[in-house]
């Protein structure tokens, strides 16, 4: 059976209190800005620990307006989308300071795909160097329909990459596929509550410890009993399931 082991190295404590002035993390880190609302200290927390960042079209505006005059200090490798949320002074702003800014107009994909896509052909002109985990900032919250495409997203795309999280300022997320999956926390800034989520799927048969609620092997599906509102109660979570799910834990950065 598949068995992974998980850490969530951005929000660990250390580098949450360093803010700024972290480091990158270890490893290829990519960051994709999506349009959605988000606080200064996520999007510190996550621009410090990536070493490559795009900024999906109106995810530009975001960034740009929160961080006022200080937006210089913070340019991204590129900003990519069908361009129809960028605000043209935005888009102006970045292109002055050479910042590659690519139209793909397809209305067959959205935004955040296009992010995507453009890890991959880093990833194909630069082989020796490995795959990227990505950090997506925002895409859980906002339009239904955006949320959906999130999460269905994730399912396709954890067959092709080891590693891809979507953080908001209230939860970070990720898909745990079949198998058993151990994860080792660092609490300080996280919440107590937490997600396991039979989306996508008929059913699975969950298994888990380091939980409030546990159970062992039993059924969960939207249509019967689903974990929501669980609360983590170890360091280190132990989640077997028969079918890929959505894993949630919510998040308490300091202000
Ligand atoms: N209201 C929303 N709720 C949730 N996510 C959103 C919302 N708006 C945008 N996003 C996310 O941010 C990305 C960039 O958004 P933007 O507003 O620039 O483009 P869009 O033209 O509305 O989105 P798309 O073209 O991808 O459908 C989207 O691909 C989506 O992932
Ligand atoms: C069956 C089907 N449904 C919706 C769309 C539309 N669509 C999907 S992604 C996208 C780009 C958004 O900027 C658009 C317009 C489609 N092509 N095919």
């Amino acid at each position: 059976m598949n068995s992974r082991h998980w850490r969530v190295p951005f929000l660990q404590a250390s580098r949450v209190l360093e803010g700024r002035n972290a480091h990158p993390l270890s490893g290829r880190w990519a960051l994709i800005v999506l349009n959605q609302p988000f606080s200064r200290k996520l999007f510190d927390i996550l621009w410090n620990a990536c070493e490559w960042r795009v900024f999906a079209d109106g995810g530009s505006n975001r960034v740009r307006d929160l961080l006022g005059n200080e937006w210089k200090s913070y340019l991204p490798d590129l900003i990519t989308g069908d361009l129809d949320s960028i605000r043209s002074d935005v888009q102006q702003d970045y292109t002055s300071m050479d910042v590659r800014v690519v139209r793909d107009g397809s209305l067959d994909a959205t935004d955040f795909m296009k992010c995507f896509d453009a890890i991959k052909e880093l990833e194909r002109r630069t082989p020796q160097e490995g795959d990227y985990s990505v950090i997506v900032l925002g895409g859980l919250s906002g339009r239904i329909d955006q949320t959906v495409h999130t999460m269905s997203y994730l399912y396709k795309l954890r067959r092709i990459r080891a590693h891809v999280f979507v953080a908001t300022d209230d939860d970070v997320g990720w898909v745990l596929d079949e198998g058993e999956h151990y994860i080792s926390l660092d609490r300080t800034f996280l919440g107590q509550t937490c997600g396991l989520l039979p989306v996508g799927i008929e059913s699975t048969r969950l298994s888990m410890k380091g939980l409030q609620w546990n159970w062992t092997d039993h059924e969960s599906s939207l249509d019967g009993d689903v974990s929501t509102s669980n609360w983590l109660a170890a360091d280190e979570i132990w989640i077997k399931t028969t079918r890929p799910i959505w894993w949630t834990m919510s998040l308490k950065l300091p202000i």
